[in-house]
């Protein structure tokens, strides 16, 4: 098998376990790009909201993907020219990317964008199937996670500093719905597969993640 000259660090797990903060990190740290794959099937989502596009449509969703005009630069993302950085965080839009998500179109329009990503130095990218399908030889692959309670706190704190009001056994609901939607799906499911690491950071800081995952990526290039 050819071997990719850019390196990729895949981090997947379920709904506010901690990967896009950990992913943007590392990213930070090692000076590489940084996908947040989750923002795509998040777009795609208000897009079709703005659109009161038929949610069951498979093959105009898919369109909608594929037209997407989307600028992620200077830490925001535009949508046709609108930043919607906090438009794509609502639990409603989270709720809907996770639907869309289970379309096959949909996620087959959204593969050749995500690979575009991958760029000299290196990417650190988050999601669901990072490891699995979308860069199935990355570097290193991670399964990050923590138990849904702390997850649903997490997420508390986090829409509080942002003064979204929100209740915990509610956030709780949501996340253990989505975690069942996302990994009993058809298409490339969020699963634990068996070349990635399993990293719970439920009693673990973001310091102590970060470095957890520095330490692995040192060791593996240092084994190449
Ligand atoms: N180890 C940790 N300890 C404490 N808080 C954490 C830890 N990791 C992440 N957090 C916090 O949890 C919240 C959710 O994290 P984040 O948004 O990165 O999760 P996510 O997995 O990317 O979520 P989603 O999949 O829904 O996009 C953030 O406020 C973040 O700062
Ligand atoms: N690689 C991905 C990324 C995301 N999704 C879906 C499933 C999630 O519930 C939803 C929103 O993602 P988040 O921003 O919360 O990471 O998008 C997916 O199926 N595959």
């Amino acid at each position: 098998m050819k071997i990719h000259p850019v390196p990729v660090i895949a981090i997947d797990g379920p709904s506010a376990s901690g990967k896009g903060t950990i992913a943007q990190r590392v990213a930070n740290e090692l000076n590489y790009h940084y996908l947040d794959s989750g923002a795509l099937y998040r777009l795609v989502a208000l897009k079709a909201m703005q659109c009161h596009t038929d949610l069951t449509d498979q093959t105009t969703l898919a369109t909608m993907a594929t037209q997407l005009d989307v600028v992620f630069a200077a830490g925001t993302v535009r949508l046709e020219g609108t930043i919607v950085a906090d438009a794509i965080r609502t639990e409603q839009c989270g709720i809907l990317a996770s639907k869309i998500a289970a379309y096959p179109p949909v996620r087959d329009a959204l593969l050749s964008r995500q690979h575009a990503f991958r760029l000299p130095p290196g990417l650190v990218t988050d999601g669901r199937d990072m490891g699995s399908v979308v860069f199935p030889d990355a570097t290193l692959k991670i399964f990050l996670t923590a138990s849904a309670e702390v997850r649903a706190e997490r997420r508390y704190k986090q829409l509080k500093e942002k003064g979204i009001s929100a209740t915990i056994p509610d956030l709780l609901q949501d996340i253990q719905k989505r975690d069942a939607r996302d990994r009993n799906r058809s298409v490339a499911p969020l699963q634990q597969n068996s070349d990635a690491r399993i990293l719970d950071t439920t009693s673990l800081s973001v310091i102590q993640v970060l470095n957890k995952v520095i330490a692995w990526y040192t060791e593996v290039c240092a084994s190449k």
